[in-house]
């Protein structure tokens, strides 16, 4: 089985694919590694890759290791199933190349915009011939509230409500209002800005903070939870691919 490891900002996500399919979901490296136990104890292989833009210690990392026997970790110095026209690939965060992958596995061939509201924002465009043409990051959700109460000396830290209205009547409403539409408009600007140049693109929304959208952003676009997994399951398939063609490369001696 493949066990992707997703460690956030915010969250650590995982989820175990046989054969391309899709098998279960959860959070926590605990969790994952009694999953991995799991699976090695009853005589499977576990393909491991981990890719983290949160912390992740040293400890951790070898932790993880040891429960695998197959493991790789995203980096954008990897070989990867996608091109990366970035001027700084070396800090150019590892899950927003996994969801430019996963979006060319969902629709290959097609512009994308691919945005993944987590701890931060980030709009990531994919060109139809697969490259990652760059894109931008923004704060998300609750570093918004946080940075209203953090930087006032009156604001209070208020809580994401999806329940929320237009014109704030008092304070509370008005740091509500204004952080959920504020992300809201944002969002939609990105999305009327692709469809205006390329009617074709395709909009994937993924992350944490996509419940809420769901339920507020009237436009054609695609929710898929699991993109960013897609995309290092891929990732992970193609690392198993070529170092398998390199040993055999060495065991022949091709
Ligand atoms: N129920 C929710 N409603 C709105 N936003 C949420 C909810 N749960 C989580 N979030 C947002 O999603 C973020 C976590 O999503 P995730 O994609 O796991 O982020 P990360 O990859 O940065 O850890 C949180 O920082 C928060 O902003
Ligand atoms: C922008 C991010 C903080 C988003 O992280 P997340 O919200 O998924 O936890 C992460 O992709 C990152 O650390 N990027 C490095 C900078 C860059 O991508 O250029
Ligand atoms: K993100």
């Amino acid at each position: 089985m493949n066990l992707i490891v997703d460690i956030g900002n915010t969250r650590t996500k995982y989820a175990v694919y046989d054969d391309g399919d899709w098998v279960v979901c959860g959070m926590g490296v605990p969790e994952a590694y009694e999953l991995a136990s799991a699976y090695l104890h009853r005589g499977q292989e576990v393909n491991m890759i981990l890719s983290s833009t949160g912390a992740i210690s040293e400890e951790v990392r070898e932790h993880l290791k040891s429960v695998s026997t197959f493991f790789c970790e995203m980096s954008p110095e990897m070989d990867l199933p996608i091109r990366l026209g970035y001027d700084t690939p070396k800090t150019l965060g590892v899950d927003r190349i996994a969801g430019c992958v996963g979006g060319v596995v969902l629709f290959p061939g097609k512009e994308l915009l691919i945005i993944d509201s987590g701890t931060a924002i980030t709009y990531d465009f994919v060109s139809a011939d697969g490259e990652f043409r760059g894109g931008n990051i923004s704060p998300g959700l609750g570093i918004r509230f946080r940075a209203l109460n953090e930087f006032t000396v009156s604001l209070p830290l208020v809580k994401c409500d999806v329940n929320h209205g237009y014109i704030g009547k008092n304070t509370h409403d008005a740091i509500l209002n204004g952080v959920m539409n504020g992300t809201l408009f944002e969002i939609r600007g990105y999305i009327d800005e692709i469809y205006r140049d390329n009617p074709d693109a395709v909009v994937i929304i993924t992350g944490g903070g996509s419940e809420y959208l769901k339920k507020t952003l009237n436009r054609s676009v695609f929710f898929e939870d699991k993109l960013v997994n897609l995309g290092l399951n891929r990732v992970l398939e193609y690392q198993k691919r070529l170092i398998g063609s390199e040993k055999l490369r060495i065991d022949f001696r091709i």
